[in-house]
C-alpha cells in the first residue's frame, strides 16, 4: 500500500511539472462556465481540471466525470475546459474552490499537497484501489488537441482513472453521454442523434391535422458559428423529416469560429451574421454559438438592410411555456389544471438579462416565474425543484427539465391510455410531452435539440415565424462592458438586480432609472471575462442607451 501511496504522489508531481503554470501569469477562476483564456496559456489549468474530475469520480464510486475543452462563443484564440459532474450537469459548486485551489498551485509539490488535503477531507482514498473514469470532449478549436492531451495527463495522473477520447462533439452531447451512461442508458453519439431524430419525428407525427391550414414553410437556415454544431447538423441533417435545413457557417471553413457571427453575435449586436443577405429575408433562421449550447433565432428585417427581428432565449422559453401548458391543460381538462389528472409544479426560471416584457407575458400566464444569478450552474439547479422546471438565459441557453417522478407518471398516464383511449387528445398530449422529454437535453442547455423543438412546437401550432415574434414585443435593451481595476469590488444582492457593494453605487443607478419610464438597469462583474456588465431597458432605444452609457460612467468613476 505505501509503494502505491508514493507512486500516486510521483504521477502528481510528473503531472504538474509536465504544465508548469508561467510566472507572473493571471489567475485562474472557475467562473461562470469553468476556466477559459488564451488557449496556448490554459494547459496548467486544463490538466489540473483533469485532475480534480477523476477525483471526482472517485468520490463518486467510479461513475462516469466529464471534461469538455471549448472556449464556447469568445474568440478562436481562446479555450478553456469544463466540468461535467456525475448527473450530467455542471460540477457542484462546493468542488469549485478545489478547481479553483489546484489550478493556481504554484508548483508540483503545493499541488500534491492541495491534492492530499483535499482527498483526506473528502475521503477519497489515492492508493489506485479504487476505479475512476472521465469522458473528454472538445471542440473545434485549434488548440484543443493539445489541451486534450493535457486534461488526459491529468485525468491519468490519478493510478485507477482511466479518460476516455469522445472525439470532437458540442458540449451537450458529452452532457448529455455523462449522464445516460450514469443511468445505464445507451450513450453513444449515435444514440443520442436517434433519440433527438425519433423523438422529433414522433412529435410531428402527432401535430394536428387541419383541413385548409396554411403549409408553414419548411425551409430553415441554420449559421453553425462556423463551429462544432454545424458540423453535427450536417451529418443529421437528412434525416430530419419535414425539415429543409440549410446550414452556414458550418465549420467546414467559410469562415472563423464565432467571429462576426453565431449566437452570441446575433443576439448582442442584433444584426444579421456573416454569410447570411437579403436574399434570405424569406426564411426563419436560427444561430448556435460555437459548443452549440445556445441557441436563437432570428429574420432578416427587410432585403434592404442587417437589421434583423431576434427571437432570444425568453421567447423561446415563452414558446415552450405555451406549448406545455397547452399539453398539460388538454392532459387535466380545462377547467380543473392543476388538480386533474396529472397534477404538475411548473416552473419558469430566468435571470436578471430576461427581458422585461418576457416576464410580464409569463407572469400574465399565471406562472411562477423564479430569478437566479446569471449562469446555467445556477438556473438548471432552480429549474430541478420542480415536475417541470424550464429554464432558460436570453442569451439562448437552456433547457425543460422533466423530474423523474413526472416521466413515471406520464408513462403510466401513456400506456393506460393506450388500451383505454388510445388516439384520444389526452393520449396524444401526454405522448408528446414525453416525447419533449425525451427530446430536449435533459442535461444541459442544447441548441440542436432546442431547434428541434422549436420546429416541433411551430408546426404544431402551425405558426409563422411573425405569429412567434407577436407574442409580445420586447422593451429595448442596452448592454455594455466596463473595465475596472478589480470588478471582484461589486458584490450584488437579489439575483445580482441590486448592488451592495460598493457603497452608494445603488443609489446613483436608482437615480438613473428615475429618470426613464419602464427603465431598469443593473450592473454585475462577469464571471467569463474581466469586466464589469451594464445591462439598461427602457421604452425606447436611445433611453436604454443613455441610461446604460450613465450607469457606465458610474461604475468607471467608482472603480475606475
Ligand atoms: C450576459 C451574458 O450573456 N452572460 C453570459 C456569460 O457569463 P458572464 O458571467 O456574464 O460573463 O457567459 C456565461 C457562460 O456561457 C453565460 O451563462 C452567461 O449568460
Ligand atoms: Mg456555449
Amino acid at each position: 500500500m505505501a509503494e502505491q501511496k508514493k507512486q500516486q504522489r510521483a504521477a502528481l508531481l510528473e503531472a504538474a511539472s509536465l504544465f508548469p503554470l508561467s510566472p507572473g501569469g493571471a489567475r485562474f477562476s472557475y467562473g461562470t462556465a469553468g476556466f477559459r483564456a488564451e488557449g496556448a496559456t490554459m494547459g496548467p489549468a486544463v490538466c489540473r481540471a483533469g485532475t480534480v474530475a477523476a477525483l471526482r469520480s472517485l468520490k463518486l464510486g467510479g461513475a462516469a466525470v466529464g471534461v469538455v475543452i471549448t472556449a464556447s462563443h469568445n474568440p478562436v484564440r481562446d479555450n478553456g475546459v469544463k466540468i461535467v459532474d456525475a448527473d450530467g450537469g455542471m460540477l457542484s459548486q462546493v468542488w469549485e474552490p478545489f478547481a479553483d485551489a489546484l489550478a493556481n498551485a504554484p508548483t508540483p509539490d503545493s499541488l500534491l499537497q492541495i491534492v492530499l488535503k483535499f482527498a483526506k477531507e473528502e475521503e477519497i482514498t489515492l492508493d489506485g484501489s479504487h476505479s475512476a473514469q472521465v469522458l473528454l470532449a472538445r471542440d473545434t478549436r485549434p488548440t484543443g488537441e493539445y489541451l486534450l492531451d493535457a486534461a488526459m495527463k491529468g485525468v491519468n495522473a490519478v493510478i485507477g482513472a482511466v479518460a476516455v477520447d469522445m472525439g470532437i462533439l458540442t458540449t451537450p452531447q458529452l452532457h448529455w453521454m455523462v449522464r445516460c451512461k450514469n443511468r445505464g442508458l445507451k450513450s453513444s453519439e449515435a444514440d443520442y442523434f436517434s433519440q433527438v431524430i425519433d423523438s422529433f419525428r414522433c412529435i410531428l407525427d402527432l401535430v394536428p391535422k387541419v383541413e385548409g391550414a396554411d403549409f408553414m414553410n419548411n425551409r430553415l437556415i441554420v449559421d453553425g458559428a462556423n463551429g462544432i454544431g454545424g458540423l453535427k447538423l450536417e451529418e443529421i441533417k437528412q434525416k430530419i423529416s419535414r425539415l429543409d435545413i440549410h446550414v452556414r457557417n458550418s465549420g467546414r471553413g467559410e469562415g472563423i469560429l464565432n467571429e462576426k457571427c453565431g449566437a452570441d453575435f446575433v443576439q448582442k449586436e442584433k444584426v444579421v451574421p456573416l454569410g447570411f443577405g437579403p436574399a434570405d429575408s424569406a426564411f426563419r433562421c436560427a444561430s448556435f454559438d460555437g459548443d452549440a449550447d445556445r441557441l436563437v433565432y432570428f429574420r432578416i428585417a427587410s432585403s434592404s438592410d442587417t437589421r434583423i427581428d431576434l427571437v432570444d432565449g425568453d421567447k423561446i422559453l415563452s414558446l415552450f411555456v405555451l406549448f406545455i401548458r397547452e399539453q398539460l391543460d388538454i392532459i387535466n381538462g380545462k377547467d380543473n389544471p392543476g388538480n386533474g389528472v396529472l397534477p404538475t409544479r411548473f416552473g419558469v426560471i430566468q435571470t436578471a438579462y430576461a427581458n422585461g416584457a418576457s416576464t410580464d407575458f409569463l407572469k400574465n400566464l399565471g406562472l411562477e416565474v423564479a430569478f437566479t444569478p446569471t449562469g446555467v450552474k445556477y438556473l438548471h439547479k432552480k429549474a430541478l425543484e420542480y415536475d417541470i422546471g424550464i429554464y432558460f438565459e436570453a442569451n439562448g441557453h437552456g433547457t425543460v427539465l422533466f423530474s423523474d417522478h413526472f416521466v413515471s407518471q406520464l408513462e403510466s398516464l401513456t400506456s393506460e391510455l393506450s388500451s383505454k383511449a388510445v388516439g384520444s387528445s389526452q393520449h396524444q398530449a401526454a405522448m408528446r410531452l414525453l416525447a419533449t422529454s425525451q427530446l430536449i437535453n435533459q442535461a444541459i442547455g442544447d441548441a440542436l435539440s432546442g431547434m428541434l423543438l422549436v420546429e416541433a412546437v411551430l408546426q404544431y401550432k402551425g405558426w409563422s415565424f411573425q405569429n412567434w415574434c407577436d407574442l409580445y414585443t420586447d422593451l429595448p435593451s442596452r448592454q455594455l462592458k466596463v473595465k475596472v481595476q478589480d470588478r471582484t469590488a461589486i458584490i450584488t444582492t437579489d439575483a445580482e438586480r441590486r448592488v451592495c457593494e460598493p457603497s452608494g453605487l445603488q443609489e446613483l443607478i436608482d437615480g438613473e432609472i428615475a429618470n426613464y419610464s419602464h427603465g431598469r438597469c443593473f450592473v454585475r462583474p462577469s464571471g467569463t471575462e474581466d469586466v464589469v456588465r451594464v445591462y439598461a431597458e427602457a421604452s425606447t432605444e436611445e433611453a436604454a442607451d443613455s441610461l446604460a452609457k450613465q450607469v457606465a460612467q458610474h461604475v468607471e468613476r467608482i472603480l475606475g
